[in-house]
């Protein structure tokens, strides 16, 4: 879709106008659609660039965002917000050998692309595409592979101290980190260090006032006082003035000193948290004024010690509709824009586990006043913003702040409260020292919702929720259990509200299928019996239910096998272990989880306490490797998870001589 600057869009202003996604060519972007980007082997041109041509390159990069968006769900609105800041970045310094570290990972896509990633760029987030995060497999100018939110600014210490040490001073190191993320408590950490460390190194806040939702918690008021300080809102035309009173090829520290001079020292105006740390803080500033960041950039380069440069942006910055609602447009599904009619295609199948989920947390909240839910920023993605306009008293949304939402749930339970932490597989590694101590050690009634617990997608191997079947279940006093079609979900969460030690229920990102069936009550430790079989039996975790089922049926006339809805890896059932493995048939167990201390491992470990003869039974699980981005049927074909390979896997696994 070219983009006509003139009357197009109007970089570094205010004014919004529509960048609309269409269904154009996004796949294979013809050469000279985006002359300039395509041009870029590496970002070293942009520091030639004249303003105008800046501006331009900002204009093609909303456009290759906007039609990527019409092809596939993406991270959006952050990446229309960081266009300008990341062409200030890498306009002010050489990220060949300087170090950037953009936190998080998911507003990359900008950086990507003037880094030589044009034109792999239309593959990204598809399976043996670019990644949607930084990936140093990729490119020099990707550091980290990260997606997961805080820790910008402790690899940026970590790197610059490894400089100093090497003797390699003069490369320069740069953390961007947003304000969603900031208030992570690493992010303090790291700024305790840093601070008394006293190395150079420049902290860019990107502040948009947002997270995936609106930010939450005492930093984000902070934040916005920074902004608002009417104190420092009338200086900050001083300070403008007072750079462009000093020469502009002179040394820019000096201009700094210059500023403490004249008694504005920002530490005076704002930003008094940072000081005190030792970290000197500048801004705010509007992040949209290419001119205007470059200038900060280079004076926070030519300080010497840690700086935080506060960079004011806007989501969805440039497209009209992202900037109005970046909740919706944090990652949304692809859509697009027929001159303001937005269309997406719907979805088909059955509704996700993470709704059932919601339903189910709705009813108990109802049912129950002692039951709360915590998020650490995710309420969008567990869909729990119902649940937050229903019960603001018994809603808590704490930020990226892992660790601090499960030691929060330990102490309300302690008070007599049935917390729900509602929470990422992957996100939920963050706190791993407090589901031990705080939570299983002292075996209070936290129930953990597990939610994208399999292989997330296009996401990739940051995102993947693979491990909590091996991490949780080595708790003492810790139930772990899985639905495995819709309606268990809510049977599951009520009985872990009505059990009194720490519950967990994990679940993947996919939609739940519905049985035509009673369901079996829910009895801790105990499996469900979906079907007999005389020839063997699968013994499915979780969601696998609805694979083993699949391929259970496709082998019916070839082999009787029958399926367990395992239900617990723990406790497990050691009777079902015992019925399915002594008659010496074949059992097949399936999980979407590492094959390292998943379900399969605990299968195994309860056949050999209970002395029985494991050779046929058979693991199918996640290998112990890290597992790509891609779609997740994909992916699950790819690892021997797809009904046909589990159908395979039985007749592989039937004791020679039986059939
Ligand atoms: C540890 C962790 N928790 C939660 C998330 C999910 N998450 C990804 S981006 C994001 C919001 C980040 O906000 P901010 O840093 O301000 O970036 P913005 O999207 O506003 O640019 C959240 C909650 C994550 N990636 N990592
Ligand atoms: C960057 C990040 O961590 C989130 O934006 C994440 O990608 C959301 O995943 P879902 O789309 O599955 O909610
Ligand atoms: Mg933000």
């Amino acid at each position: 879709m070219a983009v006509n600057l003139a009357g197009g869009l109007c970089i570094g202003a205010k004014t919004l106008t529509n960048t609309p996604p269409k269904k154009s060519d996004a796949h294979h972007h013809a050469l000279g659609q985006h002359p300039l980007l395509a041009g870029l082997d590496d970002a070293m041109p942009l520091r030639t660039f004249s303003p105008d041509q800046l501006n331009s390159v900002a204009a093609e990069i909303r456009d290759v965002l906007c039609n990527l968006l019409a092809t596939r769900t993406a991270h959006f609105a952050s990446n229309l917000g960081v266009v300008e800041l990341c062409l200030a970045l890498h306009c002010e310094f050489d990220f060949r050998s300087d170090r950037l570290v953009w936190d998080t990972g998911h507003q990359i896509y900008p950086h990507k692309l003037v880094t030589g990633r044009y034109h792999q760029f239309p593959s990204i987030r598809t399976r043996g595409g670019l990644m949607g995060y930084p990936n140093p497999h990729e490119s020099v100018y990707d550091l980290f592979m990260t997606g997961h939110a805080g820790c910008s600014v402790s690899t940026a210490v970590g790197l610059r101290s490894g400089d100093v040490v090497g003797g390699q001073p003069d490369r320069r190191t740069v953390a961007v980190i947003g304000d969603g993320a900031f208030p992570s408590g690493i992010v303090f950490e790291a700024m305790n260090n840093a601070g008394e460390l006293g190395d150079d190194l420049t902290i860019v806040l990107n502040d948009n006032k947002m997270s995936i939702c609106p930010r939450v918690g005492a930093v984000a008021d902070y934040l916005d006082r920074l902004r608002s300080n009417p104190f420092y809102t009338g200086l900050k035309s001083e300070v403008v003035k007072l750079l462009e009173r000093v020469p502009m090829f002179g040394d820019p520290a000096e201009r700094l000193l210059a500023q403490m001079k004249e008694g504005v020292k920002a530490g005076l105006l704002g930003g008094m948290l940072f000081e005190e740390l030792g970290i000197r803080y500048v801004g705010p500033i509007d992040g949209h004024d290419i001119a205007l960041v470059r200038k900060y950039l280079a004076m926070a380069r030519e300080t010497s010690g840690p700086v935080l440069l506060h960079v004011v942006t806007e989501k969805g910055h440039g497209y009209k509709p992202a900037a109005e609602d970046p909740v919706y447009f944090h990652t949304p599904p692809a859509f697009n824009d027929d001159a303001g009619t937005l269309t997406t295609q719907k979805s088909d199948g059955h509704p996700p586990y993470t709704l059932h989920a919601r339903e189910a947390i709705r009813k108990a909240m109802t049912e129950d006043q002692r039951v709360t839910i915590i998020t650490a920023a995710m309420c969008q993605g567990n869909k729990l913003e119902p649940v937050r306009e229903k019960f603001p008293d018994r809603f808590f949304d704490v930020g990226i702040c892992e660790s601090h939402a499960v030691a929060f749930a330990a102490g309300q339970c302690k008070t007599g409260l049935r917390p729900i932490v509602d929470i990422y597989s992957t996100f939920l590694q963050r706190s791993y020292d407090q589901i031990f101590q705080e939570v299983a050690l002292q075996d209070l009634p936290v129930t953990f919702l597990l939610d994208r617990a399999g292989l997330t997608g296009p996401d990739g191997p940051t995102h993947h929720g693979l491990f909590d079947i091996g991490y949780m279940r080595v708790f003492p006093n810790m139930v772990c259990m899985a639905p495995g079609y819709a309606a268990e979900t809510g049977m599951m969460l009520d009985a872990a509200l009505h059990h009194d030690h720490p519950c967990s229920i994990r679940y993947p990102k996919a939609s739940a299928i519905e049985l035509d069936h009673v369901p079996a009550p829910i009895e801790i430790g105990k499996c469900e019996v979906i079907r007999e079989g005389a020839d063997g039996t699968i013994v499915a975790f979780g969601a696998m239910l609805e694979q083993a089922i699949a391929a259970a049926e496709s082998l019916d006339g070839d082999l009787d096998v029958g399926v367990i809805n395992a239900r617990f890896v723990k406790p497990m059932d050691e009777a079902m272990v015992h019925d399915t493995v002594a008659g010496g048939k074949f059992v097949v167990t399936v999980e979407e989880g590492a094959r390292m201390g998943g379900f399969g491992s605990a299968f195994i470990e309860s056949a050999v306490q209970q002395r029985l003869d494991t050779r046929a039974i058979r693991v199918l699980a996640l290998p112990d490797e890290f597992i790509d981005h891609g779609d997740r049927n994909e992916l699950l074909h790819d690892h021997g998870l797809s009904p046909v390979a589990i159908a395979q896997a039985c007749r592989d696994a039937v004791p020679t001589g039986v059939h």
